[in-house]
């Protein structure tokens, strides 16, 4: 086994394109540990309709990243306190689904610490009762690799903002988060240390040893490789956001004195294939304009913000303003 040294880089796209690396083009018969913790991000599992696990007003004021992992399962919210371990090893036909193979060495080395972690469900690690790591797998082409978060010392109340609190706008048959009370592992240790620390107790429990862990050093060549998954999939929007099913976006708002109205999309790889706006609003003006212009449009808030600039608001709505719009749309 072999450690990857990710330099401390905090960014997700490069975390997850080190780890994608590793899995298809280094040394198939190798397994391979590596680290990472992260700016603020957002990671929605591979089946999951994006926008439907964010707060996207959150999202966006706080500069949150998003990306999508290999992975399926849930949506997580990490940070620089988060510390996710990732064995990248072989498919040998009976590592796959199995959680404790990988998560045995962590559960051990935070015993050592004196944290009572214990794999419960499938994929969860908790401490009385409270969750401080969710795990997820990926395989392919005889590699696979197993990864999971450690909530070391994340500021818990941004775990709660930034995953999505009004998902009933959306219907989609993506996979839904499994939402569980969360804990910091650093709130259990027998004596205090910071996330250095944590990693180094980690790599000497899992390699058991006191000396030199063996390192795989990225090369160059690797670097620039990397670099390039990180931009291709996990900073591509295509890949983030139109990945996810297809959905039905609908939403309804009474505006006193301005009247109400119901908005509902339909979004296929992100894009709007058909919008619909009913209501007792007050404008002149067609509404089927403003339908046709949404259709096409990606569903993003810039990219419709952009779309209504031109567009007389009163004209169509009435006392409802293009800001009201755009909050019932997002
Ligand atoms: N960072 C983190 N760690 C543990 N649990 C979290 C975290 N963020 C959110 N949550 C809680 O888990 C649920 C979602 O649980 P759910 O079971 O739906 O999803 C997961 O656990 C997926 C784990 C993916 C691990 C990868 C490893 C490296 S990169 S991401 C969420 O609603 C919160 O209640």
């Amino acid at each position: 086994m072999k450690y990857i040294n990710n330099q401390g880089i905090m960014d997700p796209a490069i975390n997850l394109a080190i780890e994608e690396y590793a899995l298809t083009e280094l040394d198939i018969n190798e397994t391979y540990l590596l680290f990472y913790s992260m700016n603020p991000t957002v990671i929605v599992g591979k089946n999951q309709n994006t926008v439907e696990e964010i707060n996207m007003d959150y999202i966006r004021e706080q500069e949150v990243n998003v990306t999508r992992r290999l992975s399926g399962g849930g949506a997580v919210y990490n940070d620089e306190g988060d510390l996710s371990f990732s064995f990248i090893t072989k498919d040998d036909g009976n590592s796959f689904h199995n959680y404790k193979k990988f998560t045995e060495p962590v559960v051990r080395a935070l015993h050592q610490m004196g944290v009572k972690a214990e794999l419960l469900g499938r994929n969860d690690l908790l401490v009385g009762g409270k969750k401080i790591s969710g795990n997820a797998q990926f395989s392919t082409k005889g590699r696979m690799f197993s990864h999971g978060t450690l909530l070391f010392d994340v500021n818990l109340e941004n775990v709660a903002r930034a995953l999505n609190p009004d998902a009933e706008k959306y219907l989609s048959k993506g996979i839904k988060s499994v939402r569980s009370r969360v804990t910091n592992i650093r709130e259990h240790l027998d004596v205090d240390m910071d996330i250095d620390q944590f990693r180094q107790m980690l790599l000497k429990y899992v390699f058991e040893t006191n000396f030199d862990v063996p390192e795989y050093k990225l090369s160059e060549r690797d670097w620039g490789n990397i670099r390039q998954i990180a931009e291709e999939r996990y900073r591509n929007w295509d890949w983030v956001y139109g990945k996810s099913p297809k959905f039905n976006m609908k939403y309804s708002h009474r505006f006193p004195g301005a009247g109400g109205i119901d908005i509902r999309l339909d979004v296929k790889k992100g894009v709007i294939q058909n919008a619909a706006i009913f209501g007792d609003f007050f404008g002149v003006g067609d509404i089927t304009d403003i339908e046709k212009l949404l259709i096409g449009a990606k569903y993003e808030r810039d990219v419709i913000e952009a779309k209504l600039s031109d567009i007389n608001s009163g004209h169509y709505f009435g006392k409802i303003s293009k800001g009201d719009i755009l909050t019932m749309l997002f």
